[in-house]
Parts: C-alpha cells; structure tokens; sequence
C-alpha cells in the first residue's frame, strides 16, 4: 500500500445525480456538462430514478419543478426512504422545489399537508411570489461565490469583488424560520424584492445540504454549481482513498 496515501492534489472521481423525477432536471445536468470551473474529476452525471441510481452517486441535485408530485412520484417508486436517508448523510442541492422538499416544514403546502424529506432545519414559505406570471429576476449578493469569479481560462489577475448574480425566481419559496446554529444563510433576497419588504434568505446550507430559491441551471452563470461541486470534492477528499 505504499502509493496509496491520498494526496489533496489528486481529484477524487466523482459522479453527480440529479432527481429526475419531474421538473427542471436537464438543464441542471446541461450546467454541470459545461460549467467552467475548477476542475473535478467529474466521471458521470447521471439522471436518478430509483435506489439503485441513487446507490451510485457522490452528491444529489433535487431540481425545481413541483414539489408534491416529486413526493408523489418517489414514493411510488420505493425511493422517498432512501431519499431521506442520501439528503441527511450525503451533498445534496435543492433549488426551488428541492429547497421546498429539502425544509422540515412548509406553509402555503398543499391542503392536507405535504410530504417532505426534513434534512434541514428551516421553515419555507411556498410560492413566495406568486404565480408563475410573477416570475421575476433580481441580483443577488453571494460572498460564498467569490472564489468561482475568477474565469477558468488560466488567466491570472486580481479577484474582482463578488460578482452579483442574476437569480431567477419562478414560483420561488423563501426561507421564513431557520435553526441559526445549523443553517447559514448564503444570500438574501433585497428588501426591495422581498414581498414582506425585509431580506429573506433564498439560499441557506446546513452542512451537506445546499438549497437555493431560485434556478441557476437556467442562467450562464454555473457559479453555483461550482460551489455544489466544491462541496462533492470535499466531502470525497475528507472520505480519504478510495
Ligand atoms: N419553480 C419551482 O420549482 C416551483 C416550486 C413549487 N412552487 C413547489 O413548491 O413545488
């Protein structure tokens, strides 16, 4: 076992899932194929379906779409226990409908409650915003971005301050009640754009478990997806060798 010993430098492989029960689940798989960023060893990304699938992956994407037809969905399919169990051991990325499932609790859920995967401590607030016609965009400020600012082009120069990014919101929740020692709040929506005209966080992580409001798979910007993909390499580099 001399060679063995894992070094930092040697990227892990790692193979990426995206829930592709209903919803958004292409365009995130798009984003991962052609994000720009450090690289990874990124052997598959692969669509999840069933157990099995899930069996095989490193970190999880739940995509938007609707909520409880994704429950609905994996319930059917035998894979809402195993869901449970990946989201609360395992990198897991909640945008929209995924934060929604991702929460422990949901107003504005549907009539005779919901179900939902509780891998992280908050309380969301469903269709913030209104109807699909509400959908809007807005900048957002995100410091935990800064280090994908940079372009991958080799080009060296100096760190511009965080770019903001461009967030979409389509039937967006928010993050109303949160456990503050558990979840850091990553990015709050402006007081502007914010229905209760305060800040409310529209992207929160809990150790493993990233969840966003919004949808950066249908933006050019993959700095989210970087960030998810730093969150994979690490928990695999911290699992030593393979
Ligand atoms: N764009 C979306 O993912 C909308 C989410 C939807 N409002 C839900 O709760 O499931």
């Amino acid at each position: 076992m001399a060679s063995t010993a894992f070094s930092n430098a040697e990227p892990r492989p790692l193979s990426l899932g995206v829930l592709a029960l209903q919803g958004a689940f292409s365009e995130h798989q798009y984003s991962l194929a052609t994000q720009p960023g450090p690289v990874y060893h990124l052997t598959a990304i692969q669509t999840v379906r069933t157990a099995a699938e899930l069996a095989t992956v490193d970190g999880l994407i739940i995509p938007g779409g609707e909520s409880t037809t994704m429950a609905l969905i994996a319930e059917r399919s035998g894979l809402w226990e195993p869901l449970v169990e990946f989201t609360r051991t395992k990198p897991t990325w909640g945008t929209c409908a995924g934060m929604v499932l991702l929460a422990q609790t949901a107003s504005g859920a549907k009539r005779g409650g919901q179900k939902l995967l509780g891998s992280m401590a908050t309380h969301v607030q469903r269709n913030r915003f209104g109807s699909q016609l509400d959908s809007f965009e807005v900048e957002l400020d995100a410091p935990c971005l800064a280090p994908f600012d940079r372009p991958a082009t080799g080009e060296e120069g100096p760190l511009v301050d965080v770019i903001p990014f461009r967030a979409v919101f389509i039937r967006a929740p928010v993050v109303t009640e949160w456990d503050s020692v558990l979840v850091q709040v990553l990015a709050e929506i402006p007081p502007s754009a914010s229905p209760s005209t305060v800040a409310e966080p529209v992207a929160v992580l809990q150790g493993l478990c990233l969840a966003t409001a919004f949808h950066p798979e249908l933006t050019q910007d993959h700095r989210w997806h970087q960030f998810f993909l730093s969150l994979v390499a690490r928990q695999q580099t911290s699992l030593g060798p393979s």
